[in-house]
């Protein structure tokens, strides 16, 4: 669906290198998360992707269209919801969005913009003008605007900063069952947890490079070789009763809470340690990493 390969960015006169030799195929229904910190090049990559920016070097086919031949073609196939809510304008909200519609040929969606505008909870907006629009309304908005010529790839640089959880959530809802209608969505974010939700893909870029991309079940499995476990006794605990545990570097909270940093393969064998010592747990909890920690370790790395 999504073809790039040995794409590069130099932005002159200052020769910053955003994007150094990326790779990256994404398959039709994909929900992937494009993760990096601020300045690791996701913008430059969206906008190329929208052909706002002029890439240095590589190749990029979006549905087979190869971007520098067909820049026409590709624009159909890809809807692209952009990170500046700066976007302003005194026309009102429905009629851009038919304009919108005309630029790529559809004259009687009427329909498709309705159903885009009750979807987003925008309908009672439908005759403001754009400039009287609330931030996070403008980022509805523009939601709208990229999907109302119904592209098979939504990409959404950041969708979601600078808008309030409950609409966040409607969001998400949204994303969700557009993506199990068979859009294929990208989507960059700083909120690891949204990426948690709602992708099945994590790609992460620093530096200007892909450190990181893989399934986010695999990402996780990978990292969560060691997990935190935590027992409840029902009666006080001593941290120097404790040695026979060292090795998984014993922690107490609270009194009665152990807790223990295990490997996933030596569970068996601490849960019998434990009942060796006659010290019978009441409640038995595991943590798996999450894919914030994985991150922050990535980038760290
Ligand atoms: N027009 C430009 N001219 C020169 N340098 C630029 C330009 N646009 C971006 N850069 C630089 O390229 C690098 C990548 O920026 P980019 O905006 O792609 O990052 P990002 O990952 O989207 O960051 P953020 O999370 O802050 O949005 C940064 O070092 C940035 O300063």
């Amino acid at each position: 669906m999504l073809n790039i390969s040995n794409l590069s960015k130099t932005y002159l006169p200052e020769k910053k290198e955003a994007l150094k030799n990326i790779h990256l195929q994404i398959q039709k229904g994909e929900f992937t998360a494009l993760l990096g910190q601020n300045g690791a090049g996701k913008t430059t990559l969206i906008n190329i992707l929208a052909g706002n920016v002029l890439k240095t070097a590589g190749m990029v086919t979006i549905g087979g269209y190869n971007l520098d031949t067909h820049a026409l073609e590709t624009k159909r196939i890809i809807g692209i919801v952009p990170q500046e809510t700066g976007y302003d304008s005194t026309f009102p909200v429905y009629e851009t969005l038919k304009k919108q519609s005309g630029y790529f040929g559809m004259r009687h969606n009427g329909a498709t913009i309705d159903e885009l505008l009750e979807a987003l909870y925008l309908t009672e907006k439908r005759n403001s003008n754009i400039r009287e629009l609330s931030g996070g309304m403008k980022k509805r908005f523009l939601i709208a605007k990229a999907l109302v010529h119904r592209p098979k790839i939504l990409v959404l640089d950041e969708p979601t900063a600078g808008v309030d959880i409950e609409m966040r959530h409607t969001l998400y809802d949204f994303l969700l069952r557009l993506h199990q209608e068979g859009t294929t969505i990208i989507l960059t974010t700083h909120y690891i947890e949204e990426a948690e939700k709602l992708c099945d893909r994590v790609v992460i870029i620093d530096s200007g490079r892909i450190i990181a991309d893989e399934p986010k079940t695999q990402l996780m499995e990978n990292f969560s070789r060691e997990v935190t476990v935590e027992f409840q006794f029902d009666f006080e605990l001593e941290l120097a009763d404790m040695a026979f545990l060292n090795m998984y570097h014993p922690q107490i909270e609270e009194k009665t809470r152990l807790q223990l940093r295990v490997p996933k393969k030596d569970l068996p064998k601490v849960v019998h340690m434990i009942a060796q010592k006659n010290m019978a747990f009441v409640d038995l909890g595991i943590e798996k990493p999450k894919l914030e920690d994985i991150y922050l370790s990535l980038i760290h790395r």
